[in-house]
């Protein structure tokens, strides 16, 4: 569970602890560079002089120039603002020269500080594993943290020294000015500074959010494999709806400071001129002049609104990012405390019996098929060329069950009873104008029959094993398995429907007999004994020390782990069974007795052939190829499929190449 304590809350809710944490580190800081904050500040002082001068030209230029109707005197005065003006760019070259001589210096140090930190912490637990939080530290929020503080020393001593320079301004022209103007001014600020504590509590609680669902996500990502075979995939996206939740409330409580400071911006920016406007009268009656009022108002406009803007900008949006990074950076050495770390979701292991638990049980009965991790697996969507397929229906076609196929091993045909697997006219596009990889299909599988499925790399055999699965959705007709439509059907559902193995098998670390009974938990011993013995895996159990001797995928061979898979398949009690190309690691002997085994078990069998006695030892046949579908026994589909022909050439001729 990965919700927020109230522990968690206190941390982040308050701004105060951050700011007591950096505190000295800042002390320590600026006293190094007395000689930088010396000359930015007597840069920044040209800029309190330039906001003087500008409302002040203005001033003069009406009052003793043209409303004194002398022309000369008032250009000359206008000439002074706009030299004012103009002399901004210099200053604000000087200013940036020593900014950098801060800038540069704290971005050193943190990145300094964050591989400290890692490499302390990586021989402390002796992982040698990479610490991911750290690099991140060292690249996104150390530049984070170096550009929130390059423009919060930019807008503060800007926002510091042109206030100065405009109050002084406006003192100079008439006192009166400063009783209209404080009072907003002064009520605007103080809005703003009230709001300062909780938005960044705020933010840092938006960023704790955004970090712990990044994180969420990173790592289900990464555990797919697992949350799939272990069934706690609906778990982990309960989790995932959880923390998506919490992050929305984070960000929402943030715009709603965010509004508020707007309030105080709109109250010390705006409210002043106003105020000012509708003052005139008094004002004039003080004996203000026009030309100290339009001063009053290019100081206001010019110089105060911009800079308190952008103050409060900064302030609000760098300012309280540049507590929250910092404090993540240099703050907190306690890697424990850090949001992103402390509310870390439990890991997420696979459900397996005997295995660790998992960290939220799943409550209904879980996937624990196969055909999940291949859906899983599998790039979605996107556009795939595949050639048509259409199918002939008819008794030369496709006959089904009712069809009256003779089973070539003596099985009765199922005559009347429902169909393992039903294709009704079925379609298959990846993408909206791509050509379907299936066109109007139709199939018809007989209870308990063994069909093998062959054709050209890329024709759809895959495809056509995950529609049957159930976990591809086809773009027209209807997939049915056993009488069920599988499209849409719940995965727990599907699950006891079928079992789809993939060509790369699925083993996790746990015992051997964890491994073969997740899709049967409550397989007797005797069966399990016995579907070793009938997949030929007695040698694999002997050489691990038994059924309960740990066996992860790395101590298997990729053939060992299909065996493991097609076992774990033949004691589920799922009444179909799809191969796709699970057997491509075996040798031809194991591949035979394995196929042979699994077609024995009660059910239907459905083998994506990967050699040609594969396709030889199924009842039927079902050719695949770009503009037809053949479907019979091998004898039938070798007479009247010039591609089966083709094929079976190429499998006698290099089996080797197939292996
Ligand atoms: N998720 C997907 N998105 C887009 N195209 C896909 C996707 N999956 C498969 N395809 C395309 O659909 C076609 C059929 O693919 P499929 O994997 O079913 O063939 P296949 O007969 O099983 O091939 P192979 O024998 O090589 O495994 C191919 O052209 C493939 O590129």
């Amino acid at each position: 569970m990965t919700r927020t304590t109230p522990a968690d809350a206190r941390e982040t809710g308050d701004g105060s602890g951050a700011v007591r944490r950096l505190a000295p580190h800042a002390r320590r800081f600026l006293a190094r560079r007395t000689g930088i904050l010396v000359r930015l500040s007597l840069w920044s002082l040209a800029e309190t002089g330039q906001a003087f001068l500008v409302g002040y030209g203005v001033a003069r230029a009406v009052d003793q120039g043209f409303l004194a109707g002398d022309t000369r005197r008032g250009l000359l005065w206008l000439t002074v603002a706009l030299v004012a003006v103009l002399l901004g760019a210099p200053v604000i070259r000087g200013v940036f020269a020593q900014l950098a001589g801060l800038t540069e210096p704290l971005r050193d140090g943190l990145v300094r500080h964050a591989v400290d930190r890692s490499l302390a912490h990586a021989a402390a637990d002796g992982s040698g594993g990479t610490d991911r939080a750290a690099v991140s530290r060292i690249t996104n929020q150390v530049e984070i943290a170096r550009d929130s503080f390059a423009g919060l020393v930019l807008t503060l001593r800007s926002f510091v020294f042109t206030a100065a320079g405009a109050l002084l301004g406006l003192l100079s022209l008439h006192p009166s000015l400063l009783v209209v103007v404080l009072p907003p001014l002064s009520a605007g600020l103080v809005l703003f500074l009230v709001t300062l504590r909780p938005m960044a509590a705020a933010q840092r609680r938006a960023l704790a959010a955004d970090e712990a669902l990044g994180d969420h996500a990173a790592r289900s990502r990464t555990a797919l494999r697992d949350l799939t075979a272990g069934g706690t995939g609906p778990a982990a996206a309960r989790r995932g709806a959880e923390l998506i939740e919490d992050a929305a409330v984070a960000a929402r409580a943030l715009a709603g400071w965010a509004a508020l400071r707007t309030a105080a911006l709109g109250v010390a920016g705006h409210l002043p001129v106003l105020a000012l406007l509708l003052a005139v009268p008094w004002l004039r009656g003080r004996g203000v002049t026009a030309g100290a009022l339009l001063g009053a108002f290019t100081y206001l406009v010019q110089s105060l609104l911009p800079a308190l803007h952008t103050l409060m900008t900064a302030l609000g949006a760098a300012g309280s990012r540049l507590l929250v990074v910092l404090d993540r950076i240099v703050g907190q050495d306690r890697p424990e405390a850090e949001p992103g770390r402390s509310r870390r979701a439990e890991p997420i292991r696979p459900a397996g019996p005997g295995s660790a638990p998992t960290p939220v049980p799943a409550p209904r009965p879980p996937d624990r098929s196969e055909t999940a991790y291949a859906a899983a697996h599998r790039p979605a969507g996107g556009t795939g060329g595949g050639a048509a397929v259409a199918t002939p229906r008819g008794p030369a076609g496709l006959p089904g069950p009712g069809g009256g196929t003779p089973d070539p091993r003596g099985r009765p045909a199922d005559r009347g009873r429902t169909a393992a697997v039903e294709l009704r006219s079925v379609t298959l596009s990846y993408g909206v104008r791509a050509e379907p990889v299936l066109d109007s299909l139709d199939l018809c599988v007989a209870p308990g029959e063994h069909l093998a499925v062959v054709g050209p790399s890329g024709i759809g055999k895959s495809t056509l094993t995950r529609l049957v699965a159930g976990t591809l959705a086809p773009s027209g007709g209807e997939v049915r398995v056993a009488g069920r439509e599988v499209t849409g059907r719940p995965p727990a559902e599907l699950a006891a429907l079928r079992v789809l193995v993939p060509q790369e098998a699925y083993v996790f670390s746990g015992t051997l007999r964890d491994n073969l009974t997740y899709l049967a938990p409550d397989v007797s011993s005797a069966d399990l004994d016995a579907a070793v013995d009938a997949l030929g895996l007695r040698s694999l159990v002997e050489r691990l020390g038994g059924l309960d001797a740990p066996a992860g995928p790395a101590e298997l061979s990729h053939g060992e782990r299909q065996l493991v898979a097609l076992a774990r398949s033949y004691v589920s009690p799922a009444p179909l069974l799809l191969l796709d190309e699970a057997t491509c690691h075996l040798d031809p002997a194991a591949e035979a007795r394995a196929e042979e085994a699994l077609a024995r078990r009660p059910g239907t069998l459905l083998v994506v052939a990967h050699r040609l006695s594969s396709a030889v030892r199924a009842d039927r046949v079902l050719v695949l190829d770009g503009t037809d579908a053949v479907c019979g026994t091998h004898d039938e589909v070798l007479e009247r499929s010039p591609l089966y022909r083709d094929l079976t050439g190429h499998w006698n001729s290099g089996p080797a190449r197939r292996r």
